[in-house]
């Protein structure tokens, strides 16, 4: 399939729900794509070719949906999958980070000792809106002492600014992101 074709096909399977969760938000959901084996299939070839072109040695998945974008990708580059959580769930020694939302804040966290130095981390995620959790797991990954070897997202919705934001942290290292919204 061509890249075109590719995007043609993952963009069909996310489905726009007007007002969810709260109003005046347009949520992009993504069960319709995790739905279709071939779009499915497509994506993970799409995030693993980025994972060996910047030489990705670990794979940080973002909760919730980014653990189910990243867990194939880790497994078909035959890399370590690594869990960035939502405070207050992973059970071992963990850093933690808290960041800015559109409205308040929140935190995540990683295991300690599942990065080190000498790791090369891609992030992958489903959707980079403001960017602040994406910005957040990047200082999840450096305090562990690893490096940051790029970004990837299913979707980038342009109009929050999450490119721009995420840009110093990024510190050179690629966003990229298949579908632009
Ligand atoms: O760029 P940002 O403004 O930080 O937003 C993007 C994040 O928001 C969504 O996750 P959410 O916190 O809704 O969690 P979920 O995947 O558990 O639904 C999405 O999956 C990203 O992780
Ligand atoms: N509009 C949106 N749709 C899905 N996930 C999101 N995360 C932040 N904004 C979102």
């Amino acid at each position: 399939m061509t890249t075109t074709a590719v995007r043609e096909l993952l963009l069909s399977r996310i489905r726009d729900v007007a007002d969810h969760p709260k109003p005046g938000v347009v949520f992009k959901d993504i069960t319709p794509l995790l739905a279709d084996p071939e779009a499915f299939a497509a994506l993970t070839g799409v995030f693993a070719e980025q994972c060996v072109r910047h030489g990705a040695t670990k794979i940080v998945g973002l909760e919730a949906r980014g653990f189910i974008l990243a867990a194939p990708v880790a497994v078909s580059a035959g890399i370590g999958f690594v869990p960035v959580r939502k405070a207050g769930k992973l059970p071992g020694a963990t850093l933690r980070q808290a960041y800015e939302l559109e409205y308040g804040t929140a935190e995540i966290e990683v295991h300690a000792e599942d990065l080190a130095a000498g790791d090369r981390v891609l992030v992958i995620d489903d959707v980079l809106a403001t960017g602040g959790t994406a910005e957040a797991s990047l200082d999840l990954i450096r305090r562990a002492g690893a490096e940051v070897a790029g970004v990837s997202v299913l979707m980038e919705l342009g109009f929050l600014g999450g490119r721009a934001r995420l840009e110093p942290a990024l510190r050179g290292a690629p966003l990229e992101a298949v579908i632009q919204l």
